[in-house]
């Protein structure tokens, strides 16, 4: 099945084709995103990676890029050091480049959020062009709420309406967060953020599972209207509960996708595979609980 997309006016008609193939390829035809996050190398450094119950595998930065190639996700979303570094031998995975991202070093307590921009989209463009990368698009975190929020806004503006110049989709990864935000999880400052990234033009707004059951997610996904809203994954679960509560917000609230980190990339390459592959069909081909829950068990 192959959804009909809103092309934004922002996209020159020479890249029409370009953004649809874009599109088409990151929802895997169904309109639906299935991202696996692979960001927080930065946003967490190495805490994501190493522990108790994180599979060896995952100390290893091609631990990404393995499961990415090998299984069924819609985009990959990382930083460009390491698509420059990885990607020539991982040519086939559909890669998104985060272009700002910052560390959890410095707690909200001593200071708001700011993440500039690393990249341009010019560069990204360039990359893509002379690496023959299959890059799709670009993603971009902001944090409304944020004294530093106005600064944030300007440049996913300006990013989006780059990448749409170039026939690439954006993300925006929107987490309400600084000192005068009391709680990042409320489902009515969450649709207040999604409805944000509309504004900014976005294709998807990333934003936190808010508080409360997933039924809740209905008013961010009528805020965002024509911007489809993905949640992001969360600590690790089990991949059971992860599959049901994704099966409630795509069922309950109507959101488009996932954006998943952890639960993906801290399980063992195989069981990885496994469970992205059960998201793809939750996703992309409607399928039930019970069938997603076949595929991540091997049947
Ligand atoms: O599925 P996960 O592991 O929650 O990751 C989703 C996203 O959340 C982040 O880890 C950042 O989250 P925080 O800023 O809340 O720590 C991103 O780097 C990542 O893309």
């Amino acid at each position: 099945m192959t959804a009909r997309f809103h092309v934004p006016a922002d996209v020159p008609d020479g890249e029409r084709l370009t953004y649809l193939t874009n599109i088409d390829r990151a929802t895997q035809g169904s309109g639906r995103l299935m991202l696996m996050a692979g960001d927080q190398k930065v946003e967490h450094l190495n805490n994501d990676f190493i522990g108790d119950d994180v599979a060896e595998d995952d100390g290893d930065p091609e631990h990404l890029f393995r499961i990415a190639s090998q299984a069924r996700i819609g985009l990959f979303a990382t930083q460009l050091g390491l698509i420059a570094r990885y990607g020539p031998d991982y040519a086939t995975i559909p890669y998104l480049v985060k272009l700002n991202a910052k560390t959890n070093l410095i707690p909200t307590a001593a200071g708001d959020p700011l993440s500039r921009q690393w990249h341009e989209v010019s560069q990204i463009v360039r990359l893509r062009d002379s690496s023959g990368l299959n890059i799709l698009g670009v993603g971009y975190t902001i944090y409304p709420g944020s004294q530093h929020e106005s600064v944030m806004l300007a440049e996913a503006a300006r990013i989006i309406f780059e990448a749409h110049q170039h026939g690439m989709l954006a993300v925006i990864w929107a987490y309400p967060r600084g000192q005068q935000i009391t709680d990042e999880h409320d489902p009515h400052l969450i649709a207040g953020v999604a409805g944000l990234v509309a504004c900014l033009g976005a294709d998807f707004a990333k934003v936190n599972a808010p508080r409360g059951e997933a039924g809740v997610l209905r008013e961010a996904v009528r805020a965002a209207g024509r911007t489809g809203v993905v949640c992001a994954g969360g600590g690790e679960t089990t991949a059971e509960g992860f599959l049901e509560r994704l099966h409630t917000q795509i069922h309950a609230a109507g959101i488009a996708g996932s954006a998943t980190g952890r639960n993906i990339h801290q399980r063992s390459l195989d069981e990885a595979i496994r469970l992205c592959n059960a998201i793809s069909a939750l996703s992309v081909e409607d399928a039930t609980l019970e069938q997603a829950l076949q595929i991540y068990r091997g049947h």
